[in-house]
């Protein structure tokens, strides 16, 4: 069905680039995945709604793909450039309890967060821990040439590689962050890919290497699982913004001794082709951020009574560049664009099942089908334009006079590629009903069954008391709303 070619901006060129599959056919893509030291908050799951939006538009372009998310264990310190703790060890010893526990409960709640906001599973979740010996191997291939051994590891000398820091487009000396703690460093930028455990300490989570017992460094492992799974040079990295500073730079720079070292000296020779990174979701106070302490998770959001398709819906009312702020009116208002969805959605489906097909010639229906989708394609196409794609697919839903099978078919795919799960959502399901409120959903349709009947004998006394009583328990009734919210929980 492809006919638009896919434009994707690449972070290292700073160019919208047409995507090229390395191997045809295929798309090989590597997200940065969650430290899993504590509860994803929904900034960072904007990174997650991008890769899978990123994800779904390649599959629905006909390309193989093969998504790799990883899990990071271990090694991510609690400043990205190279110094502090480890934030896994830290939350450990904070909270008494073993790393490993502490892995396993936040990555089940992230996971729980992807399920929530239908962000597909990828191919493969690489959990870093489980990657250790092939990091030692990596560091050993580059060991001789790239890298130094200090008394607190073995450190990236970044003057050995071409071109260091292209990414971040900063000066290799003095870039943002570059902390010099570390006595006797060649450059400021240099950073620890395996780090000693220091004499007389011992961490939870250590192991053997040529370098001393001891841990990885967070940009190897990403170095490492990427390029083992996906095989080097693949296709796309992704990440949020922030990480184009540091780690994806170092990233970068490890892929590159490791290919010259190994004999693939591919073009770019930075590990993938394109990188991509999406931007950050601010609240009035600035970056949403874990390490701050406090911050929304989407949990939350659940809680207050909004599904968590809403947030979905909100990332995609952005561009993935853009900076998206938070707050509870717009969540509001992309719940009831939804909603507003959802019942057009609706109205097509239905008198499909009713029955009602259009005569005629199926060659032409197909041919109106693909002139409804290419227009969508058209604008995913142009580097994941989802808020124009998200207009084609409300235009499409409000056509009039069109064969019905046309719109349904088109209106899926497109809703595939947003994950919107038109298709399967109720319309209840979308009601606003917070956790705190004490009346059921039961309770809530009885009075309304009574208040109906009132109606219908024209006893207005007894149905606005009815609809008084429902309201000081917080239930608003919507008589004559357009979009059929009958009722809703407020706060
Ligand atoms: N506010 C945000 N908006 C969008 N993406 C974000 C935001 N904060 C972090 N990310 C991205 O979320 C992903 C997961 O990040 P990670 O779990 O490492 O968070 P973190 O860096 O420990 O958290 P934080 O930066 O909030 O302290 C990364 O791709 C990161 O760039
Ligand atoms: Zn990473």
């Amino acid at each position: 069905m492809t006919t638009t070619p896919l434009k994707l901006f690449n972070s290292l060129t700073r160019q919208l680039e047409e995507f090229q599959p390395v191997h045809p056919g295929e798309a090989r893509v590597y997200t940065c995945g969650p430290t899993v030291y504590n509860y994803p908050h929904i900034g960072n799951m904007r990174a997650y709604v991008f890769a899978d939006v990123l994800g779904r538009t390649l599959s629905f372009k006909g390309y193989k793909l093969t998504h790799v998310i990883n899990i990071t264990d271990v090694g991510h310190l609690t400043d990205d450039a190279d110094a502090g703790e480890d934030k896994m060890e830290k939350m450990a010893a904070e909270r008494a309890q073993s790393i490993w526990d502490i892995a396993r409960h936040y990555t089940e709640a992230y996971w729980a967060d992807v399920k929530a906001l239908n962000i597909r599973q990828p191919a493969q979740w690489t959990i870093a821990t489980e990657f250790v010996p092939a990091m030692i191997d990596f560091a050993k291939s580059i060991a001789e040439k790239h890298c130094y051994e200090l008394d607190s590891g073995l450190y990236f000398d970044v003057s050995t590689v071409a071109d260091y820091g292209r990414l971040a487009r900063a000066v290799t000396e003095e870039g943002e962050g570059r902390i010099d703690e570390v006595e006797g460093k060649r450059n400021a930028a240099d950073f620890a890919i395996w780090r000693k455990t220091p004499p007389g300490e011992k961490r939870q989570m250590e192991w053997d290497s040529p370098w001393g017992r001891g841990a990885p460094g967070w940009h190897l492992e990403c170095s490492v699982m990427s390029g083992q799974v996906l095989g080097f040079p693949f296709d796309i990295h992704t990440g949020g913004i922030d990480h184009r500073e540091i780690h994806h730079p170092n990233e970068i720079a490890q892929n590159q001794a490791f290919c010259c070292t190994n004999g693939l000296n591919v073009p770019a020779n930075s590990g993938a082709n394109i990188w991509m990174h999406n931007n950050f979701l601010v609240e009035r106070t600035g970056k949403m951020s874990k390490s701050s302490g406090e911050f929304l998770r989407l949990q939350l959001l659940i809680d207050k009574g909004y599904h968590p398709l809403a947030y979905r819906m909100m990332c995609l009312q952005a561009h993935y560049r853009s900076e998206l702020e938070f707050s509870w009116e717009g969540l509001q208002a992309a719940l009831v664009r939804l909603k507003r969805m959802l019942m057009a959605h609706r109205k097509w489906t239905d008198t499909l099942k009713e029955g009602r097909m259009t005569p005629g010639d199926s060659r032409e229906r197909e041919r109106v089908t693909n002139a409804l989708v290419a227009r969508f394609e058209a604008a995913v196409s142009a580097d994941l334009n989802t808020a124009d794609a998200l207009t084609v697919l409300e235009e499409t839903l409000a056509l009039k006079g069109t064969a019905p099978e046309c719109v349904a078919t088109a209106a899926s795919h497109m809703d595939w590629v947003m994950g919107l799960n038109l298709g399967h959502l109720q319309r209840t399901d979308l009601r606003l009903r917070p956790k705190a409120a004490t009346i059921t959903e039961a309770e809530i349709e009885a009075v309304l069954a009574q208040r109906k009947e009132a109606r219908a004998a024209k006893d207005f006394a007894t149905s606005d008391r009815l609809r008084d009583e429902l309201a000081a328990q917080g239930v608003e009734v919507m008589d004559g709303d357009p979009l059929g919210w009958d009722w809703k929980l407020g706060d």
